[in-house]
């Protein structure tokens, strides 16, 4: 295993070469999932006045009460009260100056413009004071934050339009070799759909959008380096297939000849040994290149532990890396051999048994999974009962935001 880094030291490595987003602004009702790349301080302050809590009237003092008008919301009552006077009042309406209670709807009794109350509301009770939620000036938001749909309220409420965001990085994703088929209706007998695009794409999407999408592209050359060109302009450049030793594996050659440093070439994990990740400098930027291996569960898992950890490292998202679980061994796992091992796995959120097949092509037990076990290497015999450790897949190998 002589030149296969240990699965922490490439990860170490790729986080270290990712590239770093600036920021813009973006309207925030479309900011859901994006990464705050400032603080955000209220430009006004919440509520802008005492509020009514509650429907009934506003008074002044003990009643019963005079009724003298009606503050409703967006049209407050612009007098002020004096003891034993009310007004009409709507929940979220201006308190009037000089009121000091509300008495609530179900609680008063009215004869004309007398208010008597069958229930004597206590001073201070259901208003809400000007500014308890926030004042003007506060931070509402911090830089980091994942934009949910709370936040995005929170903003809008703060008086912002638009919010500062983390760019996303502009994601190509490259699908190579001969026998890809890309309409996978007409697919002839010496070929197979090409289905690791696509995958890769749906497990950045939910970080990134829909990321460039390039190929099938043929074991040749000069369709590789065309294909190199094209994805000229993104941040990150992850390619499938071609990565092993094969003669027809030729996209390391491109990626040299196009003028790629490669950083490192082969990890010690199974499946996705022959994962390789480069740079290459394009004016003044340094795209990253991850290279997956091409088996379509090998890339599937290096994705998840390569590509969406790079992708949020670029976002100044963390952690980078998924978040380690236990669950209890449904069944007896052999020893490990001297790969770090990703077993298919299916949970039930307390214990774990392996997805059947775990061959490196084998789609059917990888979307039967539901998570990643890990083995380290030369793990020993599990018994049942045991503790594992797991990665939980979500949807199928994302990580929401
Ligand atoms: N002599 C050796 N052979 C292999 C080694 C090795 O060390 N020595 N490593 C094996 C391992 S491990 C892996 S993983 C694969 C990786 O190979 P490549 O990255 O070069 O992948 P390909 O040869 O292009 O394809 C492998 C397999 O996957 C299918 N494939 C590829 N792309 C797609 C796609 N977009 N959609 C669906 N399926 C795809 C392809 O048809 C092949 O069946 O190398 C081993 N060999
Ligand atoms: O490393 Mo390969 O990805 O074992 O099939």
């Amino acid at each position: 295993m002589s030149g296969w880094l240990d699965l922490e030291e490439a990860q170490k490595r790729l986080l270290a070469l990712a590239p770093r987003m600036g920021s813009g602004q973006v309207a925030v009702d479309a900011a859901l999932g994006r990464v705050l790349s400032a603080d955000v301080k209220a430009r006004r302050t919440q509520p802008p006045a005492d509020l009514s809590a509650m429907d009934g009237y506003a008074a002044a003092g003990n009643g019963p009460w005079q009724l003298i008008g009606e503050s409703r919301c967006g049209a407050p009552f612009t007098g002020t009260l004096t003891p034993g006077q009310t007004v009409r009042i709507s929940t979220g309406a201006h308190m009037p100056e000089g009121a000091d209670r509300v008495l609530l709807q179900e609680d008063a009794t009215r004869q004309g413009e007398r208010i008597a109350a069958n229930e004597a509301p206590v001073p201070d009770r259901h208003i809400r004071r000007r500014g308890f939620d926030f004042q003007k000036g506060d931070t509402l938001l911090t830089a980091g934050t994942v934009m949910g749909p709370a936040h995005i309220a929170l903003a809008l409420s703060g008086g912002h339009a638009k919010v500062p965001v983390v760019r996303l990085p502009k994601v190509a994703v490259l699908d190579s070799g001969d026998e890809l088929a890309a309409d996978p209706a007409n697919c002839a007998p010496d070929q197979i759909p090409a289905s690791n695009g696509a995958m890769i794409a749906a497990m950045v999407a939910p970080l990134v959008g829909e990321p460039m999408r390039i190929g099938p592209v043929a074991d040749e050359m000069d369709a590789l380096a065309s294909a190199l060109e094209q994805a000229r302009d993104c941040d990150i450049l992850i390619t499938s297939g071609g990565a092993s030793v094969g003669d027809h594996d030729l996209v390391q050659d491109a990626l040299r000849q196009c003028g790629a440093a490669i950083d490192f070439w082969k990890v010690a994990i199974k499946p996705g040994k022959p994962l390789m990740v480069a740079t290459r400098t394009l004016g003044e930027r340094r795209q990253l290149i991850i290279g997956l291996p091409g088996n379509p569960v090998s890339s599937f898992v290096t994705a998840f532990l390569f590509a969406l950890p790079a992708i949020r490292k670029s976002l100044g998202l963390a952690p980078e890396l998924p978040t380690p679980q236990t669950r209890i061994a449904g069944e007896p796992f052999a020893a490990g051999g001297p790969r770090r091992e990703f077993v298919r796995g299916i949970s039930d959120g307390t214990s774990v048994v392996s997805a059947n097949s775990q061959d490196s092509s084998a789609l059917a037990s990888l979307a039967r999974a539901n998570c990643l076990i890990e083995r380290a290497p030369y793990a020993a015999k599990t018994a049942q009962g045991e503790l594992l450790t797991v990665y939980n897949l979500q949807n199928g190998g994302f990580a929401p935001l």
